[in-house]
């Protein structure tokens, strides 16, 4: 996941002004978006995270204090004005909910993922853009430029219109993937990542064989 970050954000700011909004949600997702903001502050960047809702979780609060002891900054809310988001930050990390998010958003979460759907910066989303069902997507909801799917991409990815889409984590065993039919792709060499082509792309790609 951080890998994909990394890459993309090589091309998109340079690595001075590298100060990344992550939006953290309450359950894994928001864990995963902690452990991201970890190793982008490890990479050099200047990762900040806002997670408004935290729930008293072992697993969650040890990743909080990692945090916390890499001195990355913790915002108590989110600036309303979408130009303070696009004045102080670079690149927004979406990790504010994954595969169990069941729509509507509650009205906290709401506001916040309507804040990041007006700021116009670059935003990557982990698993799943946030507010999306899990397996319809959102058309009308966060559009981001780009998607770290987990595992495997889950179904509404084939609604994911942004620029680059990466798989990343290599561990699913080779029983299961045969079980539920994962058809997942070979990642080359010792890589734990890959940039998959756009959904349309692949529906082409398939086609021609
Ligand atoms: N094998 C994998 O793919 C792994 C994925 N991981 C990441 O974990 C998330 C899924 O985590 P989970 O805790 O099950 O759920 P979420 O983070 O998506 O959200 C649950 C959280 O959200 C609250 N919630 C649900 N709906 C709403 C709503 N409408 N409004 C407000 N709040 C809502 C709910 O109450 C919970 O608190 C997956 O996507 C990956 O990112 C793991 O890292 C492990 C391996």
């Amino acid at each position: 996941m951080c890998c994909c970050c990394r890459y993309f954000l090589r091309k998109r700011c340079p690595r001075t002004s590298g100060a990344l909004l992550v939006c953290c949600g309450p359950g894994n997702n928001g864990g995963d978006g902690l452990v991201c903001a970890r190793h982008l502050k490890l990479f050099g960047y200047h990762p900040t995270i806002f997670y408004p809702k935290r729930p008293n979780k072992p697993l969650l609060n040890n990743l909080t204090t990692q945090c916390e002891k890499m001195d990355i900054p913790f915002l108590s809310y989110l600036p309303s004005e979408s130009k303070l988001i696009t004045d102080s930050f670079n690149f927004v990390i979406d990790a504010l909910f994954g595969f169990s998010f069941k729509g509507p958003a509650r009205p906290e979460f709401a506001i916040i993922i309507q804040q990041l759907c007006n700021c116009s910066l670059p935003i990557a989303s982990i698993d799943v853009p946030s507010g999306w069902d899990v397996e319809e997507g959102d058309p009308s909801g966060l559009q981001p430029d780009l998607l770290i799917s987990l595992t495997a991409p889950k179904r509404c990815a084939r609604n994911f219109k942004g620029r680059h889409h990466f798989l990343g984590g290599r561990f699913v065993p080779l029983e299961l993937a045969r079980k539920y039919e994962l058809n997942l792709p070979d990642f080359p060499g010792t890589d734990c990542i890959l940039e998959l082509p756009q959904f349309e792309d692949r529906k082409e790609e398939q086609q021609d064989k």
